[in-house]
C-alpha cells in the first residue's frame, strides 16, 4: 500500500453520487488531495511520448489512429508505483460507492494518462454506443497547474437530448474531476494551446459482449 492520502474530504463521494443521480454528469473540484494530483502529474510529466501511444478511435479490430478526430498520446495505467496504485484504489472505492448507493453493478475500472500537446484536440464524440460497449461511466481527472483563459483545451459537454446544446465548458484545471454517463453525453476537447495532461477512465459492467471483456484500446 502506498502512503499517499487520496482524499482530503471526509465524504469525498457525496457530491459526485448526487450529481450522477440527478442529472447524469458531474464536475467536481478538489475531489482528490493536492498530494495525490501532484504525484500523478509528476508521474505523467516524466513519461516521454515514446512511452505513450497515439490514441485511436474504435474498439478492437476496428481500432485505428485518426488524427483528424483526436490527437492525444495515451498510456494505460497499471498499479506499478505508489501514485498509480493510490489512484486506482481510490477509483475502486468510488466504484463500490456507485454500486452500494446507485446499484450500478460496475465491474471494473480502466484508465489511461492522456497528453494533448499544443494544437491537439478530440472532436465531439460519445465514449460508448448503446449495446456495443461495457462502458457505463466516463471519468476525466485534470492535472494542469495554472490553466488560464486563453490556454484552450476546454472540455465541452453537450446535452444528452440535443448534441448542439452546450451544458458547459470547463478548463482542465488541476484537481477537477468530470464524471458522466458514457452512452448519453456527447463531449469534445477544444484545441489546446499548451500541453494538457489528464487521466481518462471508464467504469464498466461485464456484459460479456462477443465473449470479450471490452479489450483496451
Ligand atoms: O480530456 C477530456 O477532457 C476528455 C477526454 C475524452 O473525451 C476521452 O478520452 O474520451
Ligand atoms: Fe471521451
Amino acid at each position: 500500500m502506498s502512503s499517499i492520502v487520496p482524499f482530503t474530504s471526509e465524504t469525498p463521494f457525496d457530491k459526485v453520487l448526487a450529481d450522477i443521480r440527478e442529472k447524469g454528469w458531474s464536475i467536481t473540484d478538489d475531489f482528490f488531495s493536492d498530494e495525490m494530483v501532484e504525484a500523478l502529474m509528476s508521474d505523467i510529466s516524466d513519461l516521454d511520448n515514446s512511452y505513450m501511444k497515439q490514441a485511436g478511435v474504435g474498439r478492437s479490430l476496428d481500432h485505428q489512429v485518426a488524427l483528424e478526430r483526436r490527437r492525444d498520446y495515451i498510456r494505460w495505467i497499471d498499479p506499478v508505483n505508489p501514485a498509480r496504485s493510490a489512484f486506482l484504489n481510490a477509483m475502486g472505492e468510488l466504484r463500490l460507492e456507485f454500486n452500494r448507493r446507485l446499484f450500478l453493478g460496475l465491474w471494473d475500472y480502466e484508465a489511461h494518462f492522456a497528453r494533448y500537446e499544443e494544437g491537439a484536440f478530440y472532436e465531439k464524440h460519445l465514449d460508448a454506443f448503446k449495446g456495443k460497449s461495457n462502458r457505463v461511466l466516463s471519468t476525466v481527472l485534470y492535472l494542469n497547474e495554472n490553466w488560464e483563459e486563453g490556454d484552450g483545451g476546454e472540455f465541452v459537454l453537450f446535452d444528452e437530448n440535443d448534441e448542439h446544446k452546450e451544458l458547459g465548458r470547463f478548463h482542465p484545471k488541476k484537481g477537477r474531476l468530470a464524471v458522466f454517463l458514457s452512452e448519453e453525453f456527447p463531449h469534445e476537447v477544444l484545441k489546446a494551446k499548451r500541453t494538457r495532461h489528464s487521466i481518462a477512465g471508464w467504469f464498466r459492467v461485464n456484459n460479456n459482449i462477443q465473449n470479450n471483456l471490452d479489450p483496451g484500446q
